[in-house]
């Protein structure tokens, strides 16, 4: 049985008060846990989420990775920076760099490796337009977005991976993938993930992005491959980020 995780995706949001404030509001709200809880910063507040979150259960992690270890990479963050400061996880891959910045799925995959190596979950993102959802090529999006991360793996590396399927037309509009429709491609892509590892198949967290929200969670949680959420604009209010980790419950 996986357990579930729920993850915010602050995005470029926040500042030292109001993280502080949503923050604390949330350890007031969770004393203990009903599920796997983390927040997303940006990297310059990932020290801030250490000193108020160490010791409560709540994880921290970043939004993107360097696909390299050290060095002249100027402006960027290596995995092994974000381990230092307590990350757990990464976001890689998320439809906003992947179509802002141009990140490939090479270049994904080899973020990917860079955070494993530093023991870092990457929190793989995949997901359709809706103009390659209307020409019917959502599966073979997902699945070559995914294969590109799974070829560079071993079983035992994949295991770590969570993957996020966010619908690229559903992020930040309010249209929200129907639990129907999410599930048919979430359990796409475990059906992906059991061809290359059936341990990997089992344990991987499949996250649903794309407008989640207190309202629609809990029909998208109840379905079997749906093992939480990656949460953008619901995760910036104690209060909405809390009704969905009760909906995880
Ligand atoms: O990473 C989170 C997703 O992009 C979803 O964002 P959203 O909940 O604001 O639609």
């Amino acid at each position: 049985m996986r357990t579930k995780l729920i993850a915010g995706n602050w995005k470029m949001n926040g500042s030292f008060e109001s993280n502080g404030a949503l923050l604390r509001a949330l350890k007031e709200q969770w004393p203990t846990l009903p599920c796997d809880v983390l927040v997303c910063a940006p990297a310059v507040y990932l020290a801030q989420c250490r000193a108020e979150l160490a010791g409560t259960g709540i994880g921290w992690g970043a939004q993107d990775v360097s696909a390299h270890t050290a060095g002249a990479y100027t402006g960027e963050v290596a995995a092994a920076m974000l381990a230092d400061v307590g990350c757990s996880h990464v976001i890689v891959g998320h439809s906003e760099p992947r179509s802002y910045h141009g990140h490939s799925d090479a270049l994904i995959a080899q973020k990917c490796l860079r955070a494993l190596e530093s023991s870092l979950a990457p929190i793989l993102c995949v997901g359709e337009t809706l103009a390659e959802r209307d020409a019917g090529l959502t599966n073979a999006v997902v699945m070559r977005q995914l294969g590109a991360v799974l070829e560079m793996l071993t079983p035992r590396q994949a295991a770590q991976l969570v993957v996020a399927y966010e619908p690229v037309w559903a992020i930040g509009t309010g249209r929200t993938a129907t639990p129907d429709m999410a599930q048919e491609v979430h359990a796409t892509l475990r059906r992906q993930l059991h061809a290359f590892s059936p341990d990997a198949a089992a344990t991987v967290r499949i996250l649903y992005g794309g407008s989640m929200k207190p309202d629609n969670a809990p029909a998208l949680m109840a379905m079997p491959d749906i093992d939480g959420g990656l949460i953008g604009g619901a995760s910036l209010q104690a209060d909405s980020f809390s009704a969905i980790i009760r909906a995880a419950a």
